[in-house]
């Protein structure tokens, strides 16, 4: 593979006075042991906008990404330092309160891993363990959070039956759906169709433009044409390095750094 400089970046900068951020990172750098996994990323999230996240297998996608809402917490030997400001406050400080933070900034996993519950509990479980005991407020968030996933009209008739029994492309819909529940202002998602079907993948895509209108959506992706279809903003990583941010048109059409150009062209390596 050719060697490119980690020196050789751009990050377009988002003026807060135009592009309301949702999130930013300051020279994050995650280490898992010795090894510096990510090289000191500094980039901005706009509100209400999908910024896809892309490059080779052990880029450092994944580890950015769980890095975003601490999830590198539970992973041995990772070190994490930098700032992550959300709402003027850095969630990466000790002061942080994780599990409260996490209702902000939720997750959503590559392979879709519903709790082998109803499809009604498994979207009541977390918002129940935060204390809501009211039916009526549980029953409209099941609906809601549903609607918003794409999925009610499928199951609202049997809400009982296992989420387990769902197709793969429900069952990441209804990890969606669980996700929302709890009403975040980010959801990050780590290559949520990667296992599933290309109608499958198509409605999960179609479920994230329109859940664009409410929140602010990161997407670690494989699928460069993915990235392309419901992505405004882009960024490429190289080596641990984010080597390119910027508008997704951009990105496919006129990158700034030949890095990116070869990725995205198919002529990596
Ligand atoms: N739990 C871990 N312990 C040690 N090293 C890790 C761990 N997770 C990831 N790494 C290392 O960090 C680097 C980045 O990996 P990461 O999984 O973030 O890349 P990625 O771009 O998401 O890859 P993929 O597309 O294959 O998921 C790699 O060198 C990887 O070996």
């Amino acid at each position: 593979m050719q060697n490119y400089s980690l020196a050789d970046t751009y990050i377009k900068p988002l003026d807060p006075a135009e592009h309301e951020l949702a999130l930013e990172t300051k020279n994050l750098k995650v280490f898992y042991g010795d090894h510096e996994a990510i090289h000191g990323a500094s980039l901005q999230f706009e509100r209400y906008k999908i910024t896809a996240l892309i490059g080779a297998s052990g880029s450092g996608k994944s580890t950015f990404l769980r890095s975003l809402n601490r999830m590198n917490d539970l992973v041995d030997k990772a070190r994490v330092t930098g700032e992550i400001l959300y709402r003027g406050l850095d969630i990466n400080s000790d002061k942080i309160d994780v599990y409260e933070m996490r209702r902000h900034i939720g997750m959503v996993f590559q392979r879709p891993n519903p709790f082998a519950k109803s499809i009604y509990d498994n979207i009541t479980f977390a918002p129940r363990r935060f204390g809501e005991k009211n039916k009526k407020v549980l029953d409209e968030m099941v609906e809601t959070s549903l609607k918003q996933a794409a999925l009610w009209d499928q199951v609202k008739d049997d809400l009982n039956q296992s989420g387990l029994a769902l197709s793969g492309g429900q069952q990441q819909r209804l990890c969606i759906a669980r996700a929302i529940a709890m009403k975040p202002d980010i959801l990050l998602l780590d290559e949520p169709a990667s296992a599933l079907d290309p109608i499958s993948t198509s409605q999960v895509e179609d479920t994230l433009l329109a859940l664009k209108d409410h929140y602010t959506i990161i997407i670690v992706t494989h699928n460069m044409q993915q990235a392309a279809r419901i992505s405004d903003y882009t960024s490429f990583f190289y080596s641990g390095t984010a080597i390119e941010f910027d508008e997704t048109r951009k990105i496919f059409t006129r990158p700034q750094i030949q890095a990116t150009e070869d990725y995205v062209s198919g002529h990596f390596g």
